[in-house]
């Protein structure tokens, strides 16, 4: 570690947000096991030397003791998932790669049930391809200060029917002054009583083409013939309008949305374990989501494919989330999601670096 008489430099103001565990004791490469720096993905690290080009120096944030450990900089890390990835391929093997979400083992999501509430798809297969190109290592963060008056949405990922609906709807109840959420663009024609502004946004569907083109959308997709999607500037007129945005998006729109001008705060909605799944929403008499009508339970296939897709979900976007929050007991989630809403009000956020600068 540099000695407190060094000029500080740039290096050692850099935080980090980590994107992949780190185990010093597992690592073949790491010059002096005992020497290094666990870590797990999502933990912000201070990082004191980037002096030598594989082994940065590092603590984690807010750890007041002084002893720094040794972490694969970016450029190791990117490195050696490279290769392990080619090196794999070229075996056709089904290793685990060190350190990073492998993005193998994924069915293709176009057998994933998806929700019939859900309206959107998404060219499944093309996406995940491009997941699997991406090496995941450090983003560097800086904290953000809360501003009242131009909240951050909050975005609640999970798999379908693990209700995320359910706690936006609470959300709201609880404080319509504070909460609300978009309302969607639609190319279908309203149903009798459907008021434009209020139900939908009706839009005819060369027009809606044209604006998902101009990339006017943060999702979009098609169900039954027509369009449905959330438009960018729905979300902008909330945040302007000084509320607090609930959204709860497919999970691959997060690449549109986790962007400096939206600045969300994104919470995975987790099923837990199966038992307390099924004796959960049986108990509430929970209504499946998989069911276009809305006319019975969840079956223990639904349930179990709740489960494997959230651990996909994880998989691939767990380096995105900035909290989890487990939704077995509804009432217990809810209080966990209104503590992160408040979070959001009152303490400064590790964001993006990008966000702040
Ligand atoms: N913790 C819970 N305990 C019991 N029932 C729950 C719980 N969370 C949600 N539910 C119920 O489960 C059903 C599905 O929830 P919800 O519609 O919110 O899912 P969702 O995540 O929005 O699904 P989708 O994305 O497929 O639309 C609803 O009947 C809801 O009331």
């Amino acid at each position: 570690m540099p000695s407190e008489s060094q000029r500080p430099s740039r290096e050692n103001r850099v935080r980090v947000r980590a994107l992949f565990d780190f185990a010093a004791a597992l690592d073949r490469y790491i010059p002096c096991k005992e020497a290094g720096l666990d870590f797990r993905r999502g933990d912000i690290i201070h990082i004191v030397s980037q002096d030598d080009p594989y082994w940065w120096q590092a603590r984690h944030e807010g750890d007041k003791q002084m002893r720094a450990g040794l972490i694969p900089s970016r450029m190791l890390q990117e490195k050696r998932i490279a290769y392990e990835r080619a090196h794999s391929a070229n075996n056709n093997s089904d290793q685990q790669e060190i350190g990073c979400s492998p993005a193998r083992s994924i069915g293709s999501f176009k057998s994933e049930k998806s929700s019939p509430t859900q309206k959107v798809m998404y060219a499944l297969a093309e996406n995940e391809d491009f997941d699997r190109q991406e090496i995941v290592t450090y983003e560097e963060v800086a904290r953000l200060m809360p501003y009242p008056a131009v909240p951050r949405p909050i975005v609640l990922i999970g798999p379908p029917g693990v209700g995320r609906n359910e706690l936006k709807r609470r959300l709201i109840a609880l404080d319509p002054d504070k909460f609300r959420t978009t309302i969607p663009y639609t190319s279908r024609l309203p149903k009798p009583g459907e008021a434009d502004g209020v139900d939908y946004h009706f839009l005819d569907r060369q027009q809606m083409e044209r604006d998902i083109d101009d990339g006017l959308f943060v999702e979009f997709g098609e169900y039954k013939g027509n369009l449905y999607g959330t438009a960018n500037r729905s979300i902008k007129e909330i945040i302007e309008l000084g509320y607090t945005c609930i959204l709860n998006p497919h999970h691959q729109a997060l690449k549109t949305l986790r962007t400096g001008e939206f600045k969300p705060h994104v919470v995975y909605i987790k099923p837990p374990g199966f038992n307390v799944l099924r004796e959960t929403r049986s108990a509430a008499y929970a209504r499946s989501t998989f069911d276009e009508n809305s006319s019975r339970g969840f079956t223990d296939d639904e349930l179990a494919e709740m489960i494997r897709s959230g651990q996909r979900i994880e998989l691939h976007y767990g380096h995105l989330f900035d909290d989890v929050i487990v939704n077995g007991d509804l009432s217990t989630a809810f209080e966990q999601l209104l503590v992160v809403a408040r979070k959001l009000d009152t303490q400064a956020q590790w964001v993006p670096v990008s966000w702040v600068v």
